[in-house]
């Protein structure tokens, strides 16, 4: 069975007293709205910015939630060197960082990613031991146009090669739903997400969805039988809005 991976990405949001702000609630709000044992087989996961990494490696240990991580939203694929604004995965790995956002639309579509840069980065991640999370997703034009299949096997296809599938996970972000309150029909969702599973050869791989999950949608998401998590943006801000959503029943 698919780990079950509750991930929030902050993106380019909070400042280190704001994120340490959020952490000063959200244990309260995960124990208020359900039992430990619910969610003791889920990974909860928050990939903050750079700069509030070491600061809450620090902090969340002392917070008693065992299955609470800290991730990144990216990483380079060499080890260091002359690449001005990056960060490397041994300085992850040092935080004792695991997790890694990769790929996703927002580095694609503003910062140049292609596949072949996901697929150096997917490589080097693993390499050094951190998991990563690599993003796929079409957009509304392709929707539009009937190519979301291939579109996401193409994707899939370049930026897997020589990835080790045992160590990975998958968001299926729709881009037309990312923060735009759009959010792709669960059964929808469920149906792509089972066609990526579909063609990876580890089919026990955590598919998540993304764009748009919200507390008030999050049940029925989660209640999808190939939808293993959700990858969150703006509503993880919130923590008595995120711990709602790692508490969906
Ligand atoms: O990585 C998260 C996704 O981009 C979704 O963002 P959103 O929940 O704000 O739509």
């Amino acid at each position: 069975m698919p780990k079950i991976v509750i991930a929030g990405n902050w993106k380019m949001y909070k400042t280190q007293s704001e994120a340490k702000a959020f952490f000063s609630e959200f244990p309260a709000h995960l124990k208020a709205t359900a039992s430990q044992a619910a969610i003791a087989d889920q990974q909860i996961l928050i990939c903050v910015p750079y700069t509030n990494l070491a600061i809450l490696q620090t902090l969340v240990p002392s917070l008693g939630q065992n299955n609470l991580s800290i991730g990144a939203q990216n990483v380079h694929w060499a080890e260091n060197g002359a690449f001005t604004g990056e960060i490397s995965a041994p300085m992850l790995v040092e935080l004792g960082i695991k997790y890694v956002i990769i790929g996703h639309s927002e580095r694609r579509q503003f910062f140049g990613e292609t596949d072949e840069t996901v697929n150096k980065r997917l490589k080097s991640a693993q390499a050094h031991g951190l998991t990563p999370i690599l993003c796929v997703g079409e957009s509304k034009q392709q929707r539009d146009a009937n190519e979301t299949e291939s579109w996401i096997f193409s994707q899939l296809a370049a930026d897997l090669v020589d990835v080790d599938q045992n160590n990975l996970i998958i968001a299926y972000e729709p881009i037309w739903a990312i923060g735009t309150g759009d959010t792709c029909e669960a059964t929808e969702a469920n149906r792509v997400i089972g066609l990526i599973r579909s063609k990876l050869s580890n089919r026990d791989i955590t598919i998540q969805y993304g764009g748009s999950v919200k507390s008030d949608n999050i049940d029925e998401i989660m209640a999808q039988p190939e939808i293993n998590g959700v990858l969150v943006g703006g509503a993880s801000l919130d923590p008595a809005g995120f711990a709602r959503i790692v508490n969906y029943r």
